[in-house]
């Protein structure tokens, strides 16, 4: 997963990359770029703004200062907002909607993964029996698996993963684990937050360390 050949292209590349609050700088100046197959981890003390990076990414919050690249080109938010699919601390699933029917909203959204369909998704993160039931009746972890379902469906190449392990049993990290080898080998890229010792199935990832 990280023996990424330096000849794959770069998708995102951040060039002293910074955000503020009420004048206060959160993170940067940082820079960083992720080749398409590359897992990155982003390293940081509780508040060094690892989700404050990953939702201006997913075109959540504006780029205070610095420079995005997508592909070479700058980075437009409003033109990316299908490249990226981000799984935050809220997993952005309607309550009283099943899974079945979020995973219909979001593929009606943003489209599907080639040959992806949503019952599919779901039976590949092991919710198969739990398409109809409200997501307010499904356990924390099963919560986070019809998110992870998400990224099975949507087209997306790059993953943005906050916590993607949080309420995970060892089966659920292992589901974690296999969706980002099979994403980076078919030469998508994630970047990931992680609190928890991440144990990646093939070696170490990148590394990007926030500073303020
Ligand atoms: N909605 C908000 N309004 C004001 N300040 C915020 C908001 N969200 C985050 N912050 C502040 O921005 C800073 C960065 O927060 P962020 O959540 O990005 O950090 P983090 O590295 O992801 O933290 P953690 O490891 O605890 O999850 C923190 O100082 C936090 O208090």
């Amino acid at each position: 997963m990280t023996a990424t050949p330096d000849a794959a292209p770069i998708l995102l590349e951040a060039r002293a990359l910074s955000y503020y609050r009420q004048d206060e700088p959160v993170f940067g100046p940082l820079d960083f770029s992720v080749r398409a197959g590359e897992v990155a981890l982003i390293e940081g003390d509780n508040g060094s703004g690892k989700t404050t990076l990953l939702r201006i990414l997913a075109g959540l919050l504006h780029v205070d200062d610095g420079e995005l690249h997508w592909r070479g080109r700058p980075w437009r938010r409003e033109e990316h907002l299908g490249d990226t699919v981000f799984l935050g601390h809220h997993l952005g699933l309607k309550s009283d909607l099943s899974a079945r029917e979020n995973l219909q909203v979001a593929a009606g959204l943003y489209g599907t993964r080639c040959g992806r369909h949503v019952d599919g998704a779901l039976a590949d993160v092991g919710l198969a029996g739990y398409e109809d039931e409200p997501v307010r009746r499904l356990s924390a972890g099963q919560k986070k698996r019809a998110a992870l379902a998400r990224l099975l469906l949507l087209p997306a190449t790059l993953w943005l993963l906050d916590e993607p392990y949080a309420n995970l049993d060892r089966t659920g990290i292992d589901l974690v684990n296999r969706l980002l080898a099979e994403h980076s080998s078919s030469g998508g890229a994630v970047l990931v937050t992680s609190h928890g010792a991440v144990s990646f199935l093939h070696g170490e990832p990148k590394r990007v360390r926030m500073h303020a």
